[in-house]
């Protein structure tokens, strides 16, 4: 069995790995930490877990968490930064939920998130944890960075076309919408009810920090740099990720945008291209850790448009984040993960 720690067990990444690893066959739950918990019961707080965990939260303590064999970081950016190379430093391997080591450049990470990088020493070795991607190096690493929400459903969705060279030069367009649960279970004004309710905003347009985050991983695809507009929405309901995203090319045709896009993700568990023409909803990937695409092809404009969804807290976040942990351990990549959407 798998030793695991959580530091930040009270907020909705940190309480949805607890939904997902309790009923996973190879792992044991052994730390789960919140400060401001402390000695509180897991299931008493969250009573779903009930019955599936006798848990109770601790203060993090690096000696505790370093008797596991893998730590995730559910908790704000910064956290990682702090104890992550203690924790290596034992032998056990970090999943890291947080931002801390997603970008490759330290300065560039500064910069975005208005602070000095905290790790700077150990951050060539994390791998950024988009198994579509980096599955061999995933087997292999120590300490994963687990890629952001709108990140993952924007890559998944223009990898193929990057991927082959599709696109030339040009400004894609990702226009995304996310659940209120995206911005966390701490307490702010946007996320009340009666704000976030009966209404949708978009937010960040002058630039989003997952904005770098995306170039990164789409300059990586096509290896050469490419120029995107993000534009992320707030939108009223819990769960959810809708990316629909632009870009044009010319001669192609909806089967031959089809077969890359089937061809792409055959073997990818998690990746799901939905038939010609479809519409995939938010709520077909609620509570999976599986990212739905439907891609759409106007031939007389050549405007390409996909469509890409998954639940920010599964594939966008703890599902992902289990999903690295099984290849790291040579598990089976679904172990834990076969929960299929919620509806209605
Ligand atoms: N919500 C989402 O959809 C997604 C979130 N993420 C990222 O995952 C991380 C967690 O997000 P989310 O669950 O929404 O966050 P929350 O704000 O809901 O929870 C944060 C957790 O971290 C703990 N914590 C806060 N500060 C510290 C600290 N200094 N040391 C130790 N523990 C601390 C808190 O517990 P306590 O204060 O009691 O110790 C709490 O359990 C963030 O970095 C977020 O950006 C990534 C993808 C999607
Ligand atoms: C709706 C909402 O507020 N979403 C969050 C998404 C992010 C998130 O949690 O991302 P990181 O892991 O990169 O911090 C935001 O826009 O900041």
């Amino acid at each position: 069995m798998i030793k695991v720690g959580i530091v930040g067990g009270t907020g909705y990444t940190g309480v949805e790995l607890l939904r997902i690893l309790v009923n996973h066959p190879d792992v044991e739950l052994k730390v789960i930490t919140s400060r401001s918990e402390e000695g509180v019961r897991v299931a008493d707080m969250f009573p779903n877990l009930r019955g599936h965990t006798d848990l109770q939260f601790s203060v993090p303590d690096v000696q505790k968490l370093g008797e596991c064999d893998v730590v995730f970081f559910a908790t704000p950016h910064g956290v990682a930064h702090a104890m992550a190379e203690e924790i290596l430093n034992t032998g056990a391997r970090v999943i890291d939920l947080s931002a801390d080591f997603r970008l490759q450049d330290a300065d560039e990470w500064a910069q975005w998130y208005g602070q000095p990088h905290g790790a700077p020493g150990i951050l060539p070795q994390a791998v950024y944890g988009l198994p579509e991607v980096n599955r061999e190096q995933i087997k292999q690493a120590r300490l994963i960075a687990v890629p952001g929400c709108y990140p993952t459903s924007v890559q998944l969705g223009l990898l193929p076309l990057l991927e082959n060279n599709l696109l030339g030069e040009q400004m894609l367009i990702a226009d995304c919408k996310s659940g209120v649960s995206g911005a966390g279970r701490g307490a702010s004004v946007g996320s009340l009810l009666c704000e976030a309710s009966e209404s949708m905003m978009a937010y960040a347009v002058k630039g989003h920090r997952h904005l770098p985050e995306i170039r990164q991983g789409l300059k990586r695809a096509a290896g050469k740099e490419v120029q995107l507009t993000f534009v992320p929405h707030l939108t009223p309901m819990i769960r959810g990720i809708h990316s629909t995203l632009y870009a044009s090319a010319s001669g192609l045709t909806q089967e031959k945008l089809q077969a890359l896009y089937e061809q792409r993700y055959a073997n990818e568990p998690f990746v799901d291209v939905m038939p010609a023409g479809s519409h995939p909803a938010t709520r077909s990937v609620k509570g999976s850790n599986v990212c739905r695409i439907a891609v759409h092809y106007h031939a007389a404009t050549g405007q390409i448009i996909v469509l890409s969804v998954i639940d920010n807290l599964v594939k966008g976040a703890s599902g992902q984040a289990v999903q690295n942990m099984n290849i790291m351990f040579g598990l089976a990549e679904n172990a834990g993960l076969q929960q299929v959407a919620l509806l209605p």
